[in-house]
């Protein structure tokens, strides 16, 4: 099995961790490093991987070498991977998900020719209904995004795009689960003002986002079709419509997503 060791056991990387565990990835080809000692300990404990505290004791003898810490912490890991001859005893991959931080960035401080993949995860891979995307930076053969493509697809959807599209990618779909579990908090807060307990009004709007949600995935309609077949003329449905066009919900969502782009690119600019 492909061997994967992942650099920063936090939100992602746990993510990650678990949701491959969860697949059915062998225990014993997983290794994570952690810098953190309580958090190392925890992981260790509760997800039975070996956890280092050292990037390059987890990354030696690893297929895939996986990045998930914040973007300011990725040069510190990148001094620390120089530490052993990555690449030199087999052949390995880097794969980033760190938002911004561009493929070049990495090719110039690692071996040359040194195959790096960018991926933008999100958090759903917890559960196996993850969005992965992926950008193959100029070393990377399609072997290495074949391998990259079977590990991560097993907890969720993996499609390939450039990576000039990455930054975009980021704010869709890599920050979208954030935007959706706003939705839910307030549709929950509406049910309660309404008159639904807490636990009603949870059971429903996690039930409605998730039959939604099938429905977009399933049907082949439209959004714009699904809604309509919900708004029966002059009811419920157009009322509620209204108020929320009428409060810019539409254009709030348009510009959180080019706030979000624009994040992630100054990420890249911080670091280049
Ligand atoms: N959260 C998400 O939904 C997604 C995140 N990402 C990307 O993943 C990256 C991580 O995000 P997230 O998981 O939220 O962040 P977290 O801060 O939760 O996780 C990063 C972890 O890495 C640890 N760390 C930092 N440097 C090292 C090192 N040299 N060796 C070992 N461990 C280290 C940090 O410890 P300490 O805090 O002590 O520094 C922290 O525990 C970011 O670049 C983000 O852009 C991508 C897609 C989705
Ligand atoms: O908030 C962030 O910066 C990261 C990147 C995508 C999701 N979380």
């Amino acid at each position: 099995m492909t061997r994967v060791a992942v650099i920063g056991g936090g939100r992602i990387g746990e993510a990650l961790v678990v949701g491959l565990i969860d697949a059915g990835y062998a225990i014993k080809d997983l290794v994570v490093a952690e810098h953190d000692g309580g958090r190392a300990a925890d992981l260790s404990s509760r997800l039975g991987v070996r956890v280092t505290d050292a990037a390059a004791d987890a990354a030696e003898g690893a297929d895939l070498v996986v990045l998930a810490v914040k973007p300011s912490d990725v040069d510190r890991v990148l001094t620390d991977l120089g530490r052993i001859e990555l690449g030199g005893q087999r052949e390995q991959v880097l794969v980033s998900m760190v938002a911004g931080v561009s493929t070049s960035r990495y090719e110039n401080k690692l071996p040359a020719g040194f195959p790096v993949v960018r991926v933008m995860p999100n958090t759903p891979i917890l559960v196996g209904q993850g969005m992965i995307v992926i950008a193959p930076g100029r070393y990377a053969r399609p072997g290495h995004l074949e391998t990259v493509g079977e590990v991560l697809g097993a907890v969720g959807r993996v499609t390939t795009v450039a990576e000039n599209q990455m930054d975009a990618v980021t704010a869709v779909s890599g920050s979208g689960p954030a935007y959706c579990f706003l939705v839910a908090e307030a549709l929950i807060d509406g049910a309660v003002g309404v008159g639904l307990s807490l636990r009603t009004a949870t059971e429903l709007v996690v039930q409605t986002m998730v039959g939604a949600a099938a429905m977009l995935q399933e049907s082949g309609e439209s959004p714009n079709d699904l809604r309509a077949a919900v708004t029966s003329p002059g009811g419920t449905t157009a009322a509620a419509v209204r108020e929320l066009e009428r409060a810019g919900v539409r254009s709030a969502f348009i510009e959180a997503v080019h706030a979000a782009k624009e994040r992630s690119e100054r990420h890249g600019s911080a670091t280049e």
